[in-house]
């Protein structure tokens, strides 16, 4: 069967004192993208990285950056992002009084827009903003740190919002929780991206492409669809 589900390796998880070799390594092991969760100690109680590490480790891979704002304001930082290499730069719509200006300047500077949704927050928010958007990224967590537990409630959002996208070319991402039990429910609910941070990063260099496969695997088998004679 073909691959279906993109897998997003979060470095969040990664070891921080060796970040190029990490991303590097998550590559080699099959990571089809890379996750950038970048906090402000304000608008979640954590502190990451911003531009200059991004930048760091631009030139470790050519797959796609993929970088979660969690931070309030957030407008006068997208040209930052743009320019240290993020391809797709996501915005909180909890982060931004004017979500409609925030998509539209991610656009503007050249990279693909993508609002995130905390677990609490309603689909509507992003009704008038479909024209803007080219993902939408649902927090299976609350956000500020990885290896939190999955809140099942999100999964009939992400239906919803499925619903909602219809044949426009937005895609959805999971983000939070995500491990092999956990990825076929928002896989099937229409989940196309897969963020994981611990459930990547465990055991070593060694266990990486395992790690992904294992996700891969629970993703893209709970949407085959059924055939005849399978059980
Ligand atoms: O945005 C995030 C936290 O705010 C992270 O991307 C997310 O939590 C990934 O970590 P894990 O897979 O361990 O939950
Ligand atoms: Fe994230």
């Amino acid at each position: 069967m073909s691959q279906k589900t993109i897998i997003a390796p979060s470095v969040l998880s990664a070891d921080f004192s060796r970040l190029g070799e990490e991303v590097e390594a998550v590559c080699r092991a099959g990571a089809d993208w890379i996750h950038l969760d970048v906090m402000d100690g304000h608008f979640v109680p954590n502190i990451t990285f911003g531009p200059p590490v991004i930048k760091a480790i631009r030139n470790r891979t050519d797959k796609v950056f993929d970088c979660h704002l969690m931070i309030e304001p957030v407008d006068a930082f997208l040209s930052a992002f743009a320019d240290a290499g993020c391809d797709i730069v996501t915005v909180h719509a909890e982060a931004t009084t004017h979500l409609d200006r925030s998509l539209q300047a991610i656009r503007d500077l050249g990279c693909k827009a993508g609002v995130s949704l905390n677990p609490s927050t309603p689909e509507t928010v992003i009704e008038y903003v479909l024209d803007r958007l080219d993902l939408v990224l649902l927090m299976t967590v609350n956000p500020g740190f990885g290896g939190q537990a999955f809140i099942p409630a999100v999964v009939d959002k992400v239906a919803r919002i499925k619903a909602m996208i219809g044949n426009r070319p937005i895609v959805i991402e999971i983000d939070g929780g995500v491990t092999p039990e956990t990825a076929p429910l928002v896989a099937r609910a229409g989940a196309d991206i897969l963020v994981a941070g611990s459930a990547v990063f465990k055991g070593g260099a060694d266990a990486y492409a395992g790690n992904i496969a294992a996700l891969r695997h629970a993703a893209d088998n709970a949407t085959r669809p059924l055939v005849q004679n399978e059980r």
